[in-house]
């Protein structure tokens, strides 16, 4: 994993799945998550192009896991149901 430093003491980690998957596919969802993702333009400003990125919403202590919202809409998938298991007293009992 590449890793890149920007404004002074905030780290960086470049998750680039371009042309090879990475560690960004193992983020679960939850409900009360504590990472969000949003897209960035860090190379260029084509609308096309942006950067899929991660931020955390607060401190994480080193070793909890990253979950963030899929934020799929119950019942979309026809025929789909994917009860979530993200264990928070938040939850909303389903993915799908
Ligand atoms: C991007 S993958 C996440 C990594 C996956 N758990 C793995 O071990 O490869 C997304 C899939 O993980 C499962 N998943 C992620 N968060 C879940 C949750 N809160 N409850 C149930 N399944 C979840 C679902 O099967 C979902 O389609």
């Amino acid at each position: 994993m590449k890793t890149r430093q920007l404004y002074g003491e905030d780290m960086v980690y470049i998750l680039d799945a371009k042309s090879v998957g990475n560690l960004g596919r193992y983020f679960n969802h939850s409900c009360s998550p504590n990472i969000f993702v949003q897209n960035v333009f860090y190379d260029t400003h084509d609308l096309r192009f942006p950067w899929v990125a991660f931020f955390a919403f607060k401190l994480i202590k080193a070793g909890t896991e990253l979950t963030w919202n899929y934020n799929y809409e119950v019942g979309s998938v026809p025929g789909k149901k994917l009860p979530c298991y993200c264990g928070s007293t938040e939850c909303n009992g389903r993915l799908l």
